[in-house]
């Protein structure tokens, strides 16, 4: 078992003072969202402090009721790391916390008709410092390969950057994720599109829950 409790800069502090009024709730999604428009009929919205007051409680959460694993992978005649702690939740299990229960069902309602079908997973990923990364890479092991789709993003903890760039070269571009901002990646992005995690020198902990429709991953 992992237990981060320890080296976590902002631990003490989660519980020190009463929620606001009203904090329990999730904030409305729609307002405050701002859609960047990526080339190939990709893009990405990106709602600043979705969680807000929840932000703290929701990292709590994940970090200490999630059951991570560290992930082996092989590559070429090694078998290595994947530098970051992963879980993913299938359709209908509860989530850790129920904020991202609520998360998910805002997101079904609020991309509903562009999306045509409602978020199902969530995939949890733990990036315990800067050395925990995710290299360039879309989400194409489902239907990500051929249909546009969307992978939304909860991210709580130290901000780290999300690099995007388009398959077969051109400028990349950069989004930082910080506690309680939403990112979703939307249109053509998984296979006109590549994204990742890059490595920073130094970072705390930051852990993300990516929300995907059936069959994508
Ligand atoms: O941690 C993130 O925000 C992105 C993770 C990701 O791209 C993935 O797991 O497919
Ligand atoms: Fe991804």
């Amino acid at each position: 078992m992992f237990d981060y409790g320890g080296g976590m800069d902002f631990q003490s502090t989660l519980f020190a003072t009463a929620p606001p009024p009203g904090a329990g709730a999730l904030a409305p999604l729609a307002p405050g969202i701002e859609r960047r428009v990526l080339t190939q009929g990709a893009w990405i919205d990106v709602r600043r402090d979705w969680l807000g007051a929840l932000s703290d409680d929701v990292m709590e959460a994940l970090v200490h009721r999630v059951p991570w694993r560290a992930e082996r992978r092989q590559m070429y005649e090694r078998v290595v790391d994947v530098p970051r702690l992963l879980h993913t939740y299938g359709a209908g299990e509860p989530l850790p916390h129920a904020a991202l229960d609520s998360a998910r069902d805002a997101l079904s309602a609020h991309y509903a008709d562009e999306l045509g079908e409602p978020f199902t997973t969530a995939g949890c990923c733990f990036y315990r410092d800067g050395a925990d990364s995710v290299a360039w890479h879309g989400d194409t092991i489902g239907r990500g390969s051929t249909h546009d789709t969307m992978v939304a993003i909860v991210s709580v903890g130290d901000p780290r950057r999300l690099a995007l760039r388009p398959r077969g070269g051109g400028a990349s571009i950069a989004v930082t994720m910080g506690h309680g901002d939403l990112v979703v990646m939307g249109g053509s992005c998984q296979r006109t599109w590549e994204h990742a995690v890059p490595k920073v020198a130094h970072a705390g902990p930051r852990l993300s829950v990516q929300f995907r429709p059936a069959g994508v991953f």
